[in-house]
C-alpha cells in the first residue's frame, strides 16, 4: 500500500524524530537522496549547470544542501535566492563548496533545475517572484525536480491555487504527501521518488491510501477447486431502460469480465433483447412490472445505469434496495436516491459510484466546489450519506468513514468517454458479489477499470467496450503472468 500524510501528519513526525536527532540531520538525509537523485538525472556531474530556485524556508535549505553536494562534484551550480530570507547554514555551505548566487535569468541556461521554493510550508496561491520562477522553470528546456512537493502544490490536499511547478522528478523527503496523490496536484509531480530519512515509525494512519498491484493481487478473487458459479458471486443488475439500452449491456458486460460467476439481468423488453444479443451467459428475466421477486437469489445488486427516473425506476430501485445483500447505485440510481433519500434507509451495506455533477445533487454542493476540493466533499458524501462512495474523476477517490481515502491513478484521460461510467459500475458490482466488502470492491474496482482503459487505449481513443473487453488482460497483468 502506498500511504500519504497531510502536511500537519509530516511535521508532527518529522518534530518527533528530529528531538531525538543531533541538529540538521534530517535536512543533510534529505540533501543527500536529493544530491543523489539529480546526479541519476545529469548522468555526468562534472560541468553541467544547475540552477537552485531557493524560497525562504527549509524546503530552500533541502536545495542548497543539495547543491553544496554537486558542486563538490563539479557542477556549475547557481541558485536564485526568491525569498525575503534565506537558510543561512545552507547558504554559507553552499557558498563555500564554490555555487554562486545568480538573477532570474539563469533558469534558462540551466541543465536541471532544483525547485526549492517552498515545501509543506505552503500557504495559498504562490506569491510573486516565486510565481513567475515556477512559470520560468515549466517553459525551460532544462529538467525540474521539485523538492519535497512541486511548489504551488497544496501538500495536504493536491488543490492547486495559481501557479504551479511541472516536475519530471518530485523528491519526496519521509514519506508521500496527500497532495502528490491527488489531482490536480498529482498532474504536476512526474516520478515520485521517495527519501527515506526514518520517519516511518512516526508516522501516524496515513490520511490516504493508493492500492499498489500487489495489493491488488492480494484482494482479487480467485477460483478455487470447490468454486462453482454459484460461490463465485451472483451478480444482479437493474439496469436500461426501453430509451437507454447501451448501459445495461455495458454494465453486465463489465461485470462478466470481472470475474462474476453468474449476472442475473432483469428488465424491461428493448434491454433485454440487447443484453441477450450480447451476452448469451446472462440469466435474464423480463420484466413486466417493476419487481425482482422472480430474479433469483443474488449476493449483490448493481443499480441504475440507464434506468430512468421515472416511477417505474424508482419502484424497483426500491424493491432492489429493500433486499439484505449489498447494493452498488449509479447513475440514474443516484437521481432516484437524490430525490427520496429514505431509500437508503437499510442495513445492508452500499456503494455509490458519482461523478461530481451526481454527488452534487445528493450533498447539494455545487460541482465546481466538488471539482476543486474532491478529497473534502467525498469524505463529506461518506459522512453524511452513511455509504460507500466512490468519486469518479481524472484520480478517483474512495471513502469510507473512518478509513483513509482510497485514491487511484491508473486511469487516463482517454476513460473520458460515454459508457465507461456503466463498465466500471459493473466491475466493481461484480467484486462486490463475489464477497469484496464496498471498500475494497470500489478500489480495486478502479484500479482495474483504469488498467483497462490504458490497454484498451494504448495511446489512440477507446470505446466504453473496448474497455470491459481489456478488463481480464488488466487481471492477468495484476497477476504478472497467466494463470491456469
Ligand atoms: N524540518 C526539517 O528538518 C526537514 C524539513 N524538510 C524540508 O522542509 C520543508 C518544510 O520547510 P518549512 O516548514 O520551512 O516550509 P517551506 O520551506 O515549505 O515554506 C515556508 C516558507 O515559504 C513561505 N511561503 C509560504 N507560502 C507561500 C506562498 N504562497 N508564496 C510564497 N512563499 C510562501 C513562507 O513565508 C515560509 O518562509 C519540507 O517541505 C522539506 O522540503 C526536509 O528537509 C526534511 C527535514
Ligand atoms: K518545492
Amino acid at each position: 500500500m502506498k500511504t500519504a500524510y497531510t502536511a500537519d501528519q509530516i511535521r508532527h513526525a518529522e518534530r518527533t524524530l528530529m528531538a531525538r536527532l543531533p541538529e540538521g540531520t534530517l535536512m543533510q538525509r534529505a540533501a543527500h537522496g536529493l544530491a543523489a537523485a539529480c546526479a541519476d538525472l545529469l548522468g555526468r556531474v562534472y560541468g553541467r549547470r544547475v540552477v537552485l530556485l531557493v524560497g525562504s524556508g527549509d524546503n530552500g535549505g533541502d536545495a542548497l544542501y543539495a547543491g553544496e553536494r554537486l558542486a563538490r562534484r563539479g557542477a556549475r551550480v547557481e541558485a536564485v535566492l526568491a525569498g525575503s530570507k534565506t537558510h543561512e547554514a545552507g547558504l554559507r555551505a553552499f557558498l563555500d563548496a564554490g555555487g554562486r548566487v545568480a538573477e532570474q535569468a539563469a533558469v534558462g541556461e540551466a541543465d536541471l533545475i532544483v525547485d526549492g521554493l517552498v515545501g509543506i510550508g505552503v500557504s495559498g496561491a504562490l506569491r510573486e517572484p516565486y510565481a513567475r520562477l515556477a512559470e520560468e522553470a515549466n517553459t525551460a528546456h532544462g529538467t525540474v525536480v521539485a523538492v519535497d512537493v512541486p511548489s504551488g502544490v497544496d501538500a495536504s490536499t493536491g488543490q492547486v491555487a495559481g501557479a504551479a511547478v511541472r516536475a519530471r522528478v518530485t523528491v519526496t523527503m519521509g514519506a508521500y504527501k496527500t497532495g502528490l496523490l491527488v489531482d490536480p496536484g498529482a498532474a504536476h509531480t512526474g516520478t515520485v521518488e521517495l527519501v527515506d530519512i526514518g520517519l516511518g515509525p512516526f508516522l501516524p494512519d496515513p490520511d490516504v491510501a493508493a492500492l499498489t498491484r500487489a495489493d491488488v493481487e492480494d484482494l482479487l478473487p480467485r477460483p478455487g477447486n470447490e468454486s462453482d458459479k454459484y460461490r463465485r458471486g451472483v451478480l444482479g443488475v437493474a439496469a436500461g431502460s426501453d430509451l437507454y439500452t447501451g448501459a445495461a449491456v455495458l454494465a453486465v458486460g463489465g461485470a462478466l469480465r470481472a470475474g462474476a460467476g453468474l449476472v442475473r439481468y432483469a428488465g424491461t423488453h428493448e434491454p433485454v433483447q440487447q443484453v441477450r444479443a450480447h451476452w448469451p451467459e446472462a440469466v435474464i428475466t423480463p420484466l413486466d412490472r417493476p419487481s425482482i421477486e422472480h430474479v433469483g437469489r443474488v449476493q449483490a445488486w448493481l443499480l441504475g445505469p440507464g434506468l430512468g427516473t421515472g416511477d417505474w425506476a424508482h419502484e424497483l430501485a426500491a424493491r432492489v434496495l429493500a433486499s439484505d445483500v449489498p447494493v452498488l447505485i449509479d447513475a440514474d440510481g443516484l437521481t432516484l436516491v437524490a430525490r427520496d433519500r429514505s431509500l437508503l434507509r437499510r442495513r445492508a451495506p452500499v456503494l455509490i459510484t458519482p461523478h461530481a455533477g451526481e454527488l452534487s445533487r445528493l450533498i447539494g454542493v455545487s460541482r465546481d466546489d466538488i471539482e476543486a476540493a474532491r478529497l473534502e466533499h467525498v469524505r463529506r458524501a461518506a459522512a453524511e450519506l452513511g455509504v460507500t462512495v466512490l468519486l469518479k474523476g481524472s484520480t478517483t477517490v474512495v471513502a469510507e468513514e473512518a478509513r483513509p481515502v482510497r485514491v487511484n491513478g491508473t486511469g487516463t484521460s482517454w476513460l473520458a468517454t460515454g459508457g465507461t461510467g456503466d463498465v466500471l459500475s459493473g466491475v466493481a458490482g461484480a467484486l462486490l458479489a463475489q464477497g469484496l466488502g464496498c471498500y475494497d470492491a470500489a478500489s480495486v474496482g478502479a484500479y482495474l477499470h483504469g488498467l483497462a482503459g490504458r490497454l484498451a487505449a494504448r495511446g489512440a481513443p477507446l470505446t466504453s467496450a473496448g474497455v470491459a473487453t481489456a478488463v481480464p488482460e488488466a487481471i492477468r497483468s495484476v497477476h504478472g503472468e497467466p494463470r491456469p
